[in-house]
């Protein structure tokens, strides 16, 4: 349930939203007598859960930064086993929402890449990195203004602890190559990132075909030159160099910050030559590798992933033994971003993790569901979106016309349909997404993202299932991964045969 006053001063007006870490709330700050956007994380009593030192990072790496072009920080608050990080609010939709519509236009493209490029570029400057840069964390407003959010996983440097936690938090997606090898973060992966996303935007499509299995998606991004932009116009130049797949001879953000502005502002010929001229091979002029037939181009929208196992090579030990590591390091932030609070939390991307995490153990809260506010404000998703994939962002009203493949008889048995679904898990994630109302879609993420969480789990056991009334069940699970186990217990409500809304208790 959404609180209704936070902190003794924020009123609670409507949740607009919903990532890997907690659900968003639109507030009124009775103090200031203003709109704040407060981000809830952590679901856990003790302070010491990964996510609320991931909150209180993210407030400190964001609150340190002042740029327009950045959602700005005001407050981190402790209450209630929750740390509330109390932001800037943005009345916008996602980058990833506006092109789950289709590709957008190269110089609007141009535009937006530049206000985010600048914004990282004064990051940088004070030696933070993002590294969670994705279309889902660009918020563009009505007029165009875009703002990066969500330096949940920001890491400025000297920061030991995060640098423990390993790098593979972000949403695997967006990663570069030399961060899917399992490298150090640095600048230059917000680069790769940004290019990712822009080319995301323009294109309608990821650049990478969609990988339920985060391993084979690490390997194929590592080992595959990226698609160079058949619909990016003077912008296309500029995205490939921002994706050139050497870092050395990647432009830095400031630079990319301006051949950016310049395409925006139809100078194309003028600043991006200072990008273009870099030396090095660029993956504009890389040979493309065909995407396997059986990995589909990742659209935005609505698209069911399909695992591509890597090619075996024997030249390649020593990357996949990276890649191994990066992966059980990816499996672990994935499995306590969803099983500590992520759920209570996320992709995450994928982590939301993926944006991370997701109903898996379903990461979202119990006020996801159908009985939440519609949001009016801009950050509403856009009806016309597919659902599956609109997802890193906004909630949605269960579709009544949802597909199931649970019998029809088990609408009226909560218990039921929450024993079929785990039955499902882990290994048919298709049929179990399936059982998913469209709210919980989209709390959770995209099916990508839930499948590459589920590929990290071994085995779900329930262990018990209580009906607690009205379509409510408390499950008892029991999961394992990587050999070891993890319990806890869920507040999963049912309605009409799907699951529309999910927590830990
Ligand atoms: N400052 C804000 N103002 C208005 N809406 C916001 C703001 N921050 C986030 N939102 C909305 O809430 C949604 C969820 O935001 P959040 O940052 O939690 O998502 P995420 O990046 O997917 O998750 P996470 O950061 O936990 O991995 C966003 O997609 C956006 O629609």
């Amino acid at each position: 349930m959404a609180p209704e006053r936070i902190a003794g001063r924020y009123d609670v007006v409507r949740e607009v939203g919903r990532g890997a870490s907690g659900a968003v709330y639109l507030c009124e700050d009775t103090t200031l007598g203003r709109q704040v956007a407060i981000k809830r994380v952590g679901g856990l009593p003790g302070e010491s859960t990964p996510h609320l030192a991931r909150a209180l990072r993210e407030a400190r790496s964001s609150a340190a930064l002042h740029h327009p072009n950045v959602v700005a920080i005001y407050d981190a608050i402790e209450e209630g086993g929750h740390v509330w990080l109390v932001m800037e609010y943005v009345p916008s939709r996602t980058l990833h929402q506006l092109a789950s519509n289709g590709p957008l236009e190269p110089t609007r493209v141009a535009a937006i890449g530049a206000q985010v490029a600048e914004a990282l570029a004064a990051a940088h400057d004070r030696g933070t990195i993002h590294r969670d840069v994705k279309p889902g964390n660009i918020l563009v407003t009505d007029d165009d203004t875009a703002k990066i959010s969500d330096f949940g996983i920001a890491r400025t440097a000297g920061d030991d602890q995060l640098t423990q936690t390993g790098m593979v938090s972000g949403t695997p997606l967006y990663f570069s190559p030399a961060l899917a090898r399992g490298a150090e973060p640095a600048p230059a992966d917000d680069v790769w990132a940004l290019g990712a996303s822009l080319f995301a935007a323009v294109e309608g499509r990821a650049p990478w075909p969609s990988m339920a299995n985060s391993l084979a998606m690490l390997v194929h991004i590592a080992d595959n030159p990226p698609p160079t932009p058949q619909r990016a116009g003077p912008l296309g130049p500029v995205i490939s160099r921002m994706m050139d797949v050497d870092p050395q001879t990647r432009p830095t953000m400031a630079e990319a910050a301006q051949a950016l502005r310049a395409v925006a502002d139809d100078r194309g010929d003028d600043a991006p030559t200072a990008v273009l001229a870099a030396p090095g091979a660029t993956a504009a002029t890389a040979p493309v590798t065909p995407v396997p037939p059986t990995a589909p181009p990742t659209p935005l929208a609505d698209e069911p992933a399909t695992t591509t196992p890597p090619p075996e090579d024997p030249g390649r030990r020593r990357r996949l033994i990276a890649l191994l590591v990066a992966a059980a390091v990816l499996a672990i932030a994935l499995t306590t971003a969803v099983l500590i609070g992520l759920g209570d939390d996320d992709g995450t991307d994928t982590a939301r993790t993926p944006d991370e995490d997701r109903s898996a153990p379903p990461s979202a809260e119990p006020t996801g569901g159908s009985d939440r506010t519609p949001d009016d404000g801009a950050a509403e998703p856009d009806p016309e979106e597919p659902p599956a994939d609109a997802t890193d962002d906004a909630v949605e009203e269960p579709s009544p016309d949802s597909s199931t493949p649970t019998d029809p008889e088990a609408g009226g048995n909560a218990g039921q349909v929450v024993q079929d679904y785990y039955a499902l898990l882990p290994g048919d994630t298709r049929a179990a997404w399936d059982v998913l109302g469209e709210a919980m879609r989209s709390s959770v993420g995209s099916y990508e993202d839930y499948a590459a969480f589920w590929a990290t789990i071994d085995a779900v056991r329930v262990d018990g299932v209580e009906e607690t009334g009205d379509g409510t069940v408390r499950v008892d699970l029991t999961y394992t991964s990587g050999g070891g186990t993890e319990s806890e217990t869920r507040e999963i409500t049912v309605d009409d045969g799907l699951i529309v809304a999910d927590g830990v208790v």
